[in-house]
């Protein structure tokens, strides 16, 4: 890995990717120079709460170096640089004051409107003065926006800076910028959207950034898929009885309800983040790990998608989600879904997919639980043991575990369920795992196209739910009340037991220990 800049980081510079990028044909070539980071809407909750830490974290693991990049944050708010810097400072955790510090000084503001010249003149003349600073001829520059703004503003956002803030084509160097979700509110909006930002930016310069792909655990599902021998054999509707995507959050909208309600949660969740997750475990397997190979079978079994049927779908509200004042009194917006997929292909046929999320329920987490068919001609009688599972759980505590079923331990021949078990907090006992939104501005700086949606994916993603959410918008279907606290609708497992979902009963599990050797 080349070293880059010569001024040293928190963390003497071996991680220094800064100057890193992966080229088209996925080698990794070297790039020096200023990275100029420009993180719009920098007031802002996602700002505060996720941007600056992710840039935080990339520097003190010396991904960022002092030498090389400056960090702008840009609003309309009337701020100093160091009322940003303190906005910022108690959401940057886990280092020393001198770490800190140092970062910080990297740090400036803009303050700006988001459809006004003046302001993105005069970011253009921050960035411009830093570049010039660095007296940087060999190297090139290179600008990096970060759009933490709601998407009504992206393409005035865009075409200002398109027109005043483009890394100067007398360097070499490049422009991308990072647009975040909701990408539309159905396939006509979101096509709209795509050919404003599609008018500015070639598509390599677009990262649409959707952050479940930055987890740990979805990033490995290509490597599980497809590195094993193991499930190679299995993973088709020979051995597979469904599949469900799980994403659970045990608090509501909470003060959120104004933007939520625009929404949904079939909107906020199911067609972007679960969809992702869905591309990964039902898709072929791509010619090489190249963005572009990856991105076509994604687009493949989203293009495989049968029509969603109403009979496969249940929608719920939490009791009280209508008291929040923002929120009209008639609101029929979804904040539990569970949708079933069918994918019309060889592999798949038959297998449902089955993708629940909600809000205010009984726990917080997101899992992937692959079901098997029953084991053929049962000798053991066991099928009250209950079938295997492959369960995948993106969070909290990663884990995947397979529940199988075992003779138990003693003199009777007698079966029950148990589990082979990956929990990474203690299999990479101390090893970090890194947020997601640290790891994809990383693959942003190094032109790794691969973690983020791409336009036909985008679109192929809008064409599975548009149908439904203009049925639910116009009433054709309502959502059932459910308690907060509980697992949501009752409509919902039993949809689940419809699609053949067979619950596992009398499963305890018993966490590891190493202690009785
Ligand atoms: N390494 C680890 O950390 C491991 C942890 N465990 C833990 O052991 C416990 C049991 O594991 P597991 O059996 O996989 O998970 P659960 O018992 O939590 O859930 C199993 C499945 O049953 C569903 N379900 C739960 N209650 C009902 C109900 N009343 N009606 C219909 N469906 C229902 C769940 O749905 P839904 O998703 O909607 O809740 C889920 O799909 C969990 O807490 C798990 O985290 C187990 C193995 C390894
Ligand atoms: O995009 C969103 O995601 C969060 C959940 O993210 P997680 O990484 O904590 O699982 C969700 O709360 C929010 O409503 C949604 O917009």
């Amino acid at each position: 890995m080349s070293g880059g800049s010569s001024e040293s980081s928190p963390l003497s510079g071996q991680n220094s990717l800064s100057s890193l990028s992966i080229s088209k044909d996925n080698e990794l070539s070297s790039e020096s120079g200023c990275l100029s980071i420009v993180v719009l809407g920098a007031s802002g909750d996602l700002a505060k709460k996720k941007t600056f830490p992710a840039l935080f974290h990339l520097f003190q693991q010396g991904f960022l170096q002092s030498g090389e990049v400056h960090i702008f944050g840009y609003a309309r708010s009337n701020l100093s640089d160091d009322g940003l810097r303190e906005r910022i400072r108690g959401y940057l955790k886990g280092a020393s004051d001198e770490h800190l510090s140092q970062f910080l000084q990297l740090v400036k503001y803009v303050s700006g409107s988001y459809d006004r010249v003046e302001g993105f003149e005069l970011l253009n003349k921050a960035i411009s003065e830093y570049e010039t600073s660095k007296n940087n001829d060999s190297g090139s520059y290179r600008r990096l926006f970060y759009l933490a703004l709601p998407p009504s503003v992206y393409p005035s956002v865009c075409k200002m800076i398109r027109s005043y803030c483009m890394s100067p084509s007398s360097h070499t160097g490049w422009t991308r910028v990072i647009v975040e979700k909701p990408f539309g509110k159905d396939l006509n909006t979101a096509e709209e959207l795509s050919a404003e930002l599609g008018q500015l930016f070639q598509e390599e310069q677009l990262y649409r950034i959707d952050h479940y792909l930055g987890k740990e655990l979805v990033q490995n599902l290509l490597v599980l898929r497809f590195a094993n021998r193991l499930f190679l054999p299995l993973w088709n509707r020979d051995n597979i009885a469904n599949v469900q995507i799980v994403f659970k959050e045990d608090f509501g909208t909470e003060g959120r309800g104004g933007y939520f309600d625009q929404y949904g949660i079939i909107r906020d969740i199911i067609q972007n983040h679960l969809l992702q997750v869905f591309c990964l475990v039902a898709m072929e397997k791509p010619v090489s790990l190249k963005p572009e190979h990856i991105r076509d079978e994604k687009v493949k079994v989203l293009q495989s998608v049968e029509p969603i049927k109403h009979e496969e779908v249940v929608i719920g509200q939490y009791d009280g989600y209508k008291d929040d004042p923002t929120v009209p009194d008639d609101s029929n917006t979804p904040t539990f879904a569970s949708v079933v997929l069918r994918v019309h292909n060889e592999r798949w046929e038959g297998v449902p997919f089955i993708l629940k999320a909600g809000k205010a329920l009984n726990s917080r987490k997101a899992e992937i639980r692959v079901q098997f068919k029953d084991a053929p001609g049962d000798i053991f009688r066991c099928k009250k043991q209950g079938r295997n599972e492959f369960v995948i759980r993106l969070q909290p505590s990663e884990a995947m575990y397979m529940k199988l079923t075992v003779k138990k331990p003693g003199l009777e021949m007698a079966t029950e369920q148990s589990e082979l078990d990956l929990s990474y907090g203690m299999r990479y006992n101390g090893v970090k795992i890194p947020e997601a939104y640290e790891r994809l501005i990383l693959d942003t700086i190094r032109g790794d196209q691969q973690h983020f949606v791409r336009r036909d994916e985008l679109r192929a993603a809008w064409e599975i739910f548009t149908p439904l959410l203009h049925d639910i918008d116009g009433g054709k279907l309502r959502s059932v009340p459910y308690k907060p606290g509980t697992r949501g609708p009752q409509e919902a497992d039993e949809l689940s037991r419809r699609m053949g979902y067979v619950q596992t009963h009398g499963y305890v599990w018993v966490p590891p220990t190493l202690s009785k050797v």
